[in-house]
């Protein structure tokens, strides 16, 4: 399980998340939405240790952030906005690289069998022939090799046509539902957080998105 309490992070003397609690369970998959300037990419990072909360304590599978911080980066997939692969190579030596750097060691068979996964039958192409959602889901399959527990994503359907959303999504749903991972993911399209997510959770002082799923009868929990 990740427990957030009262979390809260400051840029210099500007608030961006103010008391931010928040329970994930296991084989649960919980949406994150709000304005541009909300702060989900702030609290993705902040959940993937890439940078310290200000103030507050998470837990993950009874791990203090503050106390096992390596030990919690082994159960943590992150998938950052921005593209982050090796663009000359191909698809099977990204997966080469990046497997050395993991946690966990993973056949080659196996690797390529998350590219499947994911509908991605690109392995001996380089990564700079690939269109901007196929880049999208071979950075989703490579968060995946260490078999992490915690999958944070943001973001991560921009530029997918609606068919890939789709497997994506359902791809992510399964993932949650028969390997009991948690995952968060950010996202601007309405109709996909609502088909994939258990439970959303809504980011920022506009109450433009709160409203909005209300008004559709969607149960939505607000965060600050
Ligand atoms: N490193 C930083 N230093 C100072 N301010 C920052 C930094 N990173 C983000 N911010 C500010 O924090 C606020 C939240 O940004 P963040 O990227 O978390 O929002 P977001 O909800 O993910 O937005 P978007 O939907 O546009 O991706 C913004 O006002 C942003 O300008």
């Amino acid at each position: 399980m990740l427990q957030v309490n009262s979390l809260q992070k400051s840029y210099h003397k500007q608030k961006i998340l103010n008391d931010v609690n928040l329970i994930v369970k296991p084989g649960e998959v919980v949406g994150l939405v709000g304005e541009n300037g909300a702060g989900k990419s702030t609290l993705l990072e902040i959940l993937a240790t890439v940078q310290p909360q200000s103030n507050g304590s998470i837990i993950l599978d009874d791990k203090s952030y503050s106390k096992e911080i390596k030990n919690i980066r082994k159960l943590i997939g992150y998938v950052p906005q921005e593209i982050s692969l090796w663009e000359e190579f191909t698809v099977a030596e990204n997966f080469m690289f990046f497997e050395k750097l993991s946690w966990k060691r993973r056949s080659l068979e196996e690797c390529k069998q998350l590219c499947l996964d994911m509908q991605l039958n690109k392995w001996d192409e380089p990564v700079e022939s690939l269109s901007g959602g196929m880049k999208r889901k071979l950075n989703l399959a490579i968060s995946l090799i260490h078999d992490p527990i915690l999958i944070l994503l943001d973001e991560p359907t921009v530029g997918i046509d609606m068919k890939s959303k789709e497997e994506i999504g359902n791809y992510l749903v399964n993932l949650a539902k028969n390997e009991g991972k948690m995952i968060i993911y950010t996202s601007h399209d309405m109709s996909e957080i609502t088909s994939f997510c258990d439970r959303i959770y809504c980011l920022g002082k506009d109450p433009f998105y709160a409203d909005l799923l209300k008004s559709r009868g969607i149960a939505v929990e607000e965060l600050v």
